[in-house]
C-alpha cells in the first residue's frame, strides 16, 4: 500500500508539520482559482435522518426525493436508498450494520442519532478493511482515522463525560468482545474537531461525513480554498491563485462573524486560538470598528432579555421579523449581521409563502452586505446571485435576471466547478434566461 506522503505527492500536495497547527497540507504546485486541489470519498458518511425527520435522505447519495419513492432496508428498516444503485455501493457496509440495527430493542432504537450511527459505521468499515472484505488505499484506511487529532486533554470535563455516556452506548450496540471504550470515547472527539458536516450544492446541510485526508487541511479566516460536496464526495477547490510551496487553507466556521465571535467558536470546537491575518489584527482600532458594524447597538444598554420566535407560522414570523427589522434599522448600521440575518429570516419566509416580488426586494438588500463580508468568489454570494435571477427570471425581468444569473455562474463555476449537475442546470438556465432576453429585445424593436 503506498503511503500518504507518496498519495499526495501524486496530486502536487505535500504534508508537513507546523509547529503551532500540527499537521498541514502544502501545495508542490501552483493551483488556480477553480481548480479542485483534492477530492475524497468519506471513510464513513451518515444522511441527516432521524426518526422524527419527516424527509428522509438517501444513504448512498443522500438525495431527499419523495418518501414513498425511497425504498427502506426491510430488515432493519433504518436505512433508506433512492435505487439499486446506491443500494449496491453501500452494502458491504449494511449488511455488517442491518445485523446489527436490526437486533436491537425499541428504546436503543431512539439513541440512534446520526453520530452513534457514524461512529457504528466507523467500527464496522474498520473490521471490513482488517478482514479484506473492503481494500485498503494510501488514501482509504483506518490510520488515516488514528492519526487526527482527539484534543482529549483540552476539553471539558462535561464533553468528556458526554464521550464516555456515548461511547458506552456504542459498545453496547455492538457487543464486541474486547472493544476499547476509552477509544471509543476519543474517537467522539476527533469527530468534533474532524468531521465535516455535509452540504448540498445549496449549501444546505444533509448529513456528516469524516474525510480523513481532508481533515488535515487547516483553518483561516482569510481561506485560499472552499470544500463543497457533490454528494457525499468531498472536494477542496482552490479561490485564490495558489502557489507552489503554499498552505491550503479553508474556513472551519462562518467567515463573515466578527473577530470575537469566530474566535469563540474557533476556540469551543476546533480548540485553537487563529492567528490568521484577519484575526491578528484582534483589538485593533479597524477590528473594532469592523466588530461594531457587525454586532454593535447604538444603545449601550445591557439589560436585554434576548427573545424567541415560532418560525413554522410563516405569516407570523414575517409581521415579527418586520418589527424587528424596523427596530434594528434604527439602532444598528445599515451592514449589521443582526440586519442581514433578520432580513436573511423575512426572505426564508416570503419564499415559503411564494411572495415573490417582496422576496426579491429582501433579496436584493441582502446583497450590499454579502459583497461587503465575503470575498469576491465565496459560495453564499454566488447562491445569492442565483436565487436573484431566478427571481428575477420568474417575474419577468429577463434583464436583470441574466445579469444576475451571469454574476451566480461568474462564482460558483469556480466554488462549485463546471461539471455538476447542479452547475450544469444553472448554465442552461442561463443560457435559457439569454435566449428569451434577446427574444423580447428583438420583438420590442
Ligand atoms: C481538522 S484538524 C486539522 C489538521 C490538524 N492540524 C492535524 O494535525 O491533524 C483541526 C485541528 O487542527 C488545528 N488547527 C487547524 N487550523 C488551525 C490554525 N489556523 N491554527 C492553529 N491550529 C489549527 C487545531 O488543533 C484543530 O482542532
Amino acid at each position: 500500500m503506498e503511503d500518504l506522503q507518496s498519495g499526495l505527492q501524486n496530486r502536487k500536495l505535500s504534508l508537513s508539520t507546523l509547529p503551532e497547527k500540527g499537521r498541514s497540507l502544502l501545495a508542490t504546485r501552483d493551483f488556480y482559482p477553480g481548480e479542485v486541489i483534492i477530492s475524497q470519498e468519506p471513510y464513513v458518511c451518515v444522511p441527516n435522518n432521524s426518526s422524527v425527520s419527516p424527509q428522509k435522505r438517501c444513504d448512498g447519495c443522500f438525495t431527499t426525493i419523495n418518501n414513498n419513492v425511497l425504498s427502506r432496508c426491510s430488515r432493519c428498516q433504518l436505512a433508506f436508498y433512492c435505487g439499486t444503485a446506491c443500494q449496491r455501493s453501500e452494502w458491504k457496509l449494511h449488511r455488517l450494520e442491518c445485523e446489527v440495527l436490526s437486533s436491537l430493542h425499541k428504546y436503543k432504537r431512539k439513541s440512534l442519532t446520526p453520530s452513534i450511527r457514524l461512529m457504528l459505521r466507523l467500527y464496522l468499515r474498520r473490521k471490513l478493511q482488517n478482514d479484506k472484505i473492503i481494500p485498503s488505499t494510501a488514501m482509504d484506511n483506518y490510520n488515516l482515522v488514528e492519526a487526527l487529532v482527539a484534543h482529549m486533554s483540552d476539553i471539558t470535563e462535561e464533553q468528556l463525560v458526554l464521550y464516555a455516556q456515548m461511547a458506552n452506548l456504542v459498545n453496547s450496540i455492538l457487543e464486541w468482545p474486547g472493544i476499547n471504550i476509552k477509544e471509543i470515547a476519543e474517537n467522539f472527539s476527533k469527530f468534533a474537531c474532524n468531521a465535516h458536516t455535509i452540504c448540498d450544492s445549496e449549501l444546505r446541510p444533509v448529513g456528516t461525513g469524516l474525510y480523513p485526508v481532508i481533515s488535515i487541511i487547516n483553518h483561516s479566516c482569510l481561506p485560499n480554498s472552499v470544500l463543497v460536496f457533490e454528494g457525499s464526495s468531498a472536494l477542496v477547490r482552490a479561490v485564490q491563485h495558489i502557489p507552489s510551496g503554499t498552505e491550503v487553507l479553508i474556513s472551519y466556521i462562518e467567515t463573515a462573524e466578527s473577530t470575537m465571535t469566530r474566535q469563540k467558536a474557533l476556540k469551543e470546537q476546533y480548540l485553537f486560538t487563529c492567528t490568521c491575518p484577519r484575526c491578528s489584527k484582534v483589538g485593533q482600532y479597524d477590528d473594532i470598528q469592523e466588530s461594531a458594524i457587525l454586532e454593535g447597538y447604538k444603545c449601550k444598554s445591557e439589560k436585554c432579555g434576548g427573545f424567541l420566535l415560532r418560525t413554522t407560522d410563516y405569516q407570523e414570523a414575517i409581521s415579527i421579523y418586520k418589527r424587528i427589522e424596523k427596530l434594528q434599522t434604527e439602532l444598528f448600521h445599515p451592514l449589521s449581521i443582526n440586519l442581514m440575518h433578520t432580513r436573511e429570516k423575512i426572505l426564508k419566509s416570503l419564499m415559503e409563502l411564494e411572495h415573490w416580488t417582496e422576496a426579491l426586494a429582501y433579496c436584493k438588500l441582502t446583497i450590499p452586505f454579502y459583497q461587503r463580508v465575503y470575498p469576491a468568489v465565496h459560495p453564499l454570494p454566488g447562491l445569492q446571485y442565483y436565487t436573484c435571477g431566478k427571481l428575477e427570471w420568474y417575474l419577468g425581468d429577463t434583464e436583470e435576471a441574466v445579469k444576475s444569473l451571469t454574476k451566480a455562474v461568474d462564482i460558483l463555476r469556480i466554488t462549485h466547478g463546471t461539471n455538476t449537475p447542479f452547475m450544469k442546470d444553472l448554465l442552461m438556465k442561463l443560457e435559457e434566461a439569454r435566449t428569451e432576453a434577446s427574444y423580447k429585445f428583438s420583438s420590442k424593436e
